[in-house]
């Protein structure tokens, strides 16, 4: 299969709320691909379906061939061992040196003894520039330096499927750019398969393959960066120009103001 996650005609609700709706994606093996789109379009929740932390109402998320709604306890924890995860605001134990921090999973999911660990942990964190830092403990570093430790122990386990939850959220440029670059070099060293959910254009568009836009749970374009930058549709250029005006609402759905202040206009 050469799709290492599939997507097909999946619907999701939070209880009565509708969030995602006849969502097919392809996520192609040794790729990254980017999803993007505005707050609240539902890209959180692909991430947690795809690691089936999430069940849909209907359609399927397949991950290696295997659909995840069908996978048994002992196949889902198989499963995501097999994925790394970076989370949005994904905090390293801050009681816990840089070192302890990416030995972690590896302490938690092998049997692998200290030294080996040891080989292991530094291995990963020369890849992010940060073996000098070992001993080091979260407080003591930049917020750039403790997005790529998270990177490093998103990666202690050799992950099929890395998958970044906005990581480039409250970082200066500099960093932003060091951890794009990072997260393309360490997707092609593993061979592994990247999904970036992001909304920033800029870093995502110069290391993703491949890019999806997401509106009211919906694909609403999608392609290659370069084809995004050419696109004509209204959402996909109000997206990339980061202009104000366009299909996406400033406004939260609901009443108007002027119903709100009781001045009678509409609802
Ligand atoms: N546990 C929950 N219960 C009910 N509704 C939820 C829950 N988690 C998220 N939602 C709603 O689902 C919608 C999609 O959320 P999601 O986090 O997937 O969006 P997102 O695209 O990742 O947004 P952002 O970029 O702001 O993180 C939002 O409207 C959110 O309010």
């Amino acid at each position: 299969m050469p799709n290492l996650v599939e997507i097909r005609n999946l619907h999701f609700a939070y209880g009565e709320r509708p969030i995602l709706s006849e969502l097919t994606m392809d996520f192609p093996r040794g790729k990254v691909i980017a999803v993007m789109g505005g707050s609240g379009s539902g890209k959180t929740t692909v991430l947690r379906l795809i690691g089936g932390q999430l069940l849909p109402q209907a359609g399927n998320v397949v991950v290696d061939g295997q659909v995840v709604s069908e996978m048994d306890t002992k196949a889902l924890y198989r499963m995501r061992r097999k994925m790394g995860m970076l989370f949005q605001h994904g905090a390293l134990f801050t009681d816990m040196s840089v070192f302890d921090n990416v030995a972690f999973p590896l302490r938690e999911h092998t049997d692998l003894p200290e030294q080996l660990i040891h080989d292991l942990v530094l291995m990963k964190l020369q890849a992010v520039g940060l073996r000098n830092a070992a001993q080091l403990k979260p407080a003591e570093i930049s917020g750039g330096m403790a997005r790529r430790v998270a990177l490093a122990r998103a990666i202690a386990l050799d992950p099929q499927l890395i998958m970044y939850d906005e990581p480039f959220a409250g970082l200066d440029p500099i960093s932003m750019g060091m951890t794009a670059n990072l997260i393309r070099k360490l997707n092609d060293a593993l061979g592994s398969t990247t999904i970036l959910v992001s909304h920033d254009v800029h870093e995502s568009f110069l290391i993703a393959d491949y890019v999806y836009f997401l509106s009211n749970g919906k694909v609403v374009a999608q392609g290659t960066p370069a084809e995004m930058m050419a696109s004509t549709d209204p959402y996909v250029k109000q997206f990339v120009h980061a202009e104000p005006d366009g299909p996406v609402p400033f406004h939260y759905p609901g009443k108007s103001l002027a119903a709100d202040l009781g001045l009678g206009e509409g609802k």
